[in-house]
């Protein structure tokens, strides 16, 4: 059974969403948007290290392998960790639009179960945008891009400023990025107006 509930049926004035003029060509690597991030960052041991591409539109594809880290019953993929993967790769259509988001809402349905060693081949794409509230939907397919959907989601994501992660970030990890060059440059790459 699936279905989205009605918070996230976008509102009678939502407008197609729009590329960015900058937004990196469709195939290009976007590569991860902070190096401690448990999606996509590099520097994250336990990580799903999801590597996203750009798509055509207000697309995205990724692939994450799922590890022995990973598992939720013996020999398969947690649901926690495969919502997480749906969840970093609809937050990764923030580069086609360029603009700062975060999850307000994710409804998940798992259709097949996933084990260990499996590739995810996820697609995610922004349906509708209603001022700050960005509409898109997600889904992971096994055994190739053109695979069985095990995994699906719909997602409502909410605009923000840099400063949602500045005022609410641990001071420490705050610190760390505002002084690291990189990041502060890949922060700006979400920004229309940095
Ligand atoms: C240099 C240093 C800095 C480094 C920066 C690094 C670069 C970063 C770049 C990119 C980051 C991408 C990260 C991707 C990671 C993957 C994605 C995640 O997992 S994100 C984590 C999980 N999510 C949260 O932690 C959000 C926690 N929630 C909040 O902070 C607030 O609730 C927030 C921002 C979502 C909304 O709060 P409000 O006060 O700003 O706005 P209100 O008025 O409440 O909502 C705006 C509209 O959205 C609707 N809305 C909000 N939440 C909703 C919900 N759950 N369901 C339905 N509608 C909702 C509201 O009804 C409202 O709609 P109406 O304008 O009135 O029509």
């Amino acid at each position: 059974m699936s279905g989205t509930s009605p918070a996230l049926q976008p509102p009678a004035d939502a407008v197609k969403p729009v590329r960015h003029p900058d937004a990196p060509a469709p195939g290009e690597p976007l590569g991860a948007h902070y190096g401690q991030c448990f999606g996509c960052g590099g520097d994250q041991p336990h990580g799903l290290h999801l590597v996203a591409r750009a798509g055509d539109g207000v697309t995205v594809t990724a692939e994450f392998t799922v590890q022995p880290a990973h598992q939720g019953a013996p020999g398969l993929a947690h649901g926690g960790v495969l919502a997480s993967a749906l969840d970093e790769t609809l937050g990764s259509l923030g580069w086609l639009l360029r603009t700062i988001a975060v999850t307000g809402r994710l409804e998940t349905d798992f259709l097949l179960p996933v084990p260990v060693g499996t590739t995810l081949y996820l697609e995610a794409e922004v349906t509708a945008v209603a001022g700050r509230k960005i509409y898109s939907t997600a889904t992971g397919r096994v055994g190739g891009p053109d695979g069985p959907v095990a995994v699906r989601a719909d997602a409502l994501f909410v605009e923000v400023k840099v400063e949602h992660f500045t005022d609410h970030g641990r001071p420490e990890e705050i610190r760390a990025a505002l002084d690291d060059p990189d990041q502060v440059r890949r922060a700006r790459a979400f920004e229309v107006n940095p």
